[in-house]
């Protein structure tokens, strides 16, 4: 049933549907970014947004026409058939759509006849002839024109002749393609399946036919990818299922669904590669966080957790994976936690450049650390850092400590005037040295950052290059009649190089020291070597 692959169209609309998401509000700057890695991905047509309606929108298009130079896809401005009782060619919108000079427009119209009657409040025959007014207005002003369906599931279902006669006058009208919308989200693929092969029983011949999926049912790929096994030769998506509510089709599971699950070549070469950098990016200029869990594209996509996956994924990889992560750009990763077993820790230590091979002895001693700590409150998954020193420690050549501690203090004062300070005294021992130093912060664990610096710097200058760029405090409950203990994590970097460690007892500030150590030593260790 699918169509000729060179007939197939890949149809982003992040930047209309996409935006349409609550929290997201795009700049024009960030628009044109997003167009650009669009057009970078591979992707056939981006709809830009709805000229006329939005002012920022109409300024996009301006914009993109003069700055842009899409190599890949065709830009596409969105809008509404012409209001009712209008003349297609006096409707202000409709002229604001053609003003945006795209090649491509894409028509919104009503095909549930109770939208058209309720909403629109205008009759089925009006509505008929919007849509052909419209569509064989904008093919005679040379543009190629789309029309979404809205609400044509729902439709179908309420009244499938009048659903199919909109599809019908706006193939005969001149449209390019009909795209079925699934604007509520509450089909499930069973539906798009029916429903699209009762439409092609009505409309007879090979009518080009596109699919619209919004995620209410988290259906949305599902729905997506039945459509095209269904015979549509057109897919609309946006970049991590960005949309209204729930959202849209995540445009990067559909593709990789379609061209690894199908074998459609919906990207060019070495498009598909770029899906995990093109997803993240995308996420950045959406001020929104990476979903770590989404389908291909996720850091956490092909990570692997259970010991019995990493002992198969240690033989050959593919037992575990269901594609190859290279091929969308992303990468395998092994965790450590107390679902760990040998292979995992031999797997992570490789990862991590520590070659275990011919070591069972260390490989089975970790394990058994790994799951002691991770029972006690310990977390490796995160911390990769603590877990190189604990393999290390085990390999018999641990990172060596730069300082043996003699004793530390911390002091919270809550002064009259409400303030609060924390002070520090460190007392250690360097190279031989005895080193006292003192040293105020904002909170116990900065105060006591500080004064360790300040007693370690002049041993080790490496140490100035070293920032703690994270800290995460949880608190563990008590499990069988043990304390409740605290977990803190550290993240580290310096330049480009991070890293994460762990400390876990029941004190906070103790809990953090753990953690803070660990992190000044696997830095000094990577940065400026241990001497
Ligand atoms: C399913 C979707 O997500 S489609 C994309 C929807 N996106 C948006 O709505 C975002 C941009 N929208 C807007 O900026 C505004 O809603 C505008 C500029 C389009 C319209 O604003 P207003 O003129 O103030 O009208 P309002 O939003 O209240 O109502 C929409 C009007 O369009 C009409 N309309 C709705 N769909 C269509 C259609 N397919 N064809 C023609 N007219 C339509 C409605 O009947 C209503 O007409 P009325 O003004 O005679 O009552
Ligand atoms: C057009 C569109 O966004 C919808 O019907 O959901």
């Amino acid at each position: 049933m699918i169509g000729p692959a060179d007939e197939f169209h890949v149809f982003d609309t992040t930047l209309r549907d996409g935006a349409q998401r609550e929290g997201i509000r795009y700049s024009v700057a960030d628009k044109l970014a997003i167009a650009r890695l669009l057009d970078d991905l591979g992707v056939d047509y981006v709809e830009g947004g709805w000229p006329g309606a939005l002012p920022s929108d109409t300024e996009f298009f301006r914009r993109a026409r003069a700055e842009i130079d899409f190599k890949n896809a065709t830009l596409v401005a969105f809008g509404a058939t012409r209001k009712v009782g209008r003349h297609v060619e006096d409707d202000p919108q409709v002229k604001a759509l053609l003003d945006a000079e795209t090649s491509a427009l894409c028509l919104v119209a009503k095909s549930d006849v109770r939208h058209v009657e309720r909403a629109l409040r205008t009759t089925r025959e009006e509505n008929l002839a919007m849509i052909a007014d419209t569509v064989s207005y904008g093919v005679a002003m040379g543009r190629e024109v789309f029309l979404d369906c809205e609400h044509f599931f729902d439709g179908y279902r309420h009244d499938p002749g009048y659903a199919a006669a909109v599809v019908g006058t706006a193939l005969e009208a001149g449209a390019d393609v009909v795209v079925l919308c699934d604007t509520n989200g509450g089909m499930l693929p069973s539906d798009v399946r029916d429903t699209i092969a009762g439409l092609r029983e009505r409309l007879g011949g090979q009518p080009r036919l596109g699919m619209h999926a919004q995620n209410d049912t988290s259906c949305a790929v599902a729905n997506t990818i039945t459509a095209v096994q269904a015979g549509v030769m057109h897919v609309q998506g946006t970049a991590n299922g960005y949309g209204e509510r729930p959202g849209n089709a995540d445009l990067f599971a559909v593709l990789g669904n379609l061209a690894l699950k199908l074998g459609l070549p919906v990207l060019p070469d070495g498009g598909l590669a770029k899906m995990t950098h093109v997803s993240h990016a995308i996420a950045e200029i959406a001020n929104l966080a990476p979903d770590t869990h989404q389908a291909y594209v996720g850091h956490a996509a092909f990570a692997h957790k259970a010991g019995l996956h990493a002992s198969a994924i240690k033989v050959d990889p593919e037992l575990y994976n269901h594609v190859d992560p290279a091929l969308v750009g992303n990468d395998m990763r092994v965790l450590v936690t107390e679902m760990a077993g040998r292979a995992s820790i031999e797997l992570k230590s490789a990862e991590l450049g520590l070659d275990l091979t011919g070591r069972p002895d260390v490989s089975a001693r970790v394990t058994e650390r790994v799951k002691e700590l991770e029972a006690a409150g310990w977390s490796f998954e995160a911390a990769d850092a603590s877990f190189e020193l604990l393999v290390r420690d085990e390999l018999g050549s641990p990172v060596p400590a730069p300082f043996t501690l003699e004793s530390y203090r911390v002091i919270v004062e809550h002064r009259e005037d409400g303030a609060v300070v924390s002070e520090a005294t460190v007392k250690v021992g360097v190279r031989g040295e005895r080193v006292i130093a003192t040293a105020e912060g904002n909170g116990p664990v900065h105060a006591l950052d500080s004064a360790l610096r300040q007693a370690l710097l002049p041993h080790h200058p490496g140490l100035a290059g070293v920032e703690l760029a994270d800290y995460k405090v949880r608190i563990l409950a008590g499990s069988h009649g043990t304390a409740a203990v605290t977990r803190v994590l550290i993240g580290s970097s310096a330049g480009e190089r991070e890293w994460t460690t762990v400390g876990v007892h029941e004190n906070v500030v103790e809990a953090s020291w753990h953690a803070l150590v660990d992190a000044l030593a696997f830095g000094l260790s990577r940065e400026v070597g241990t001497t």
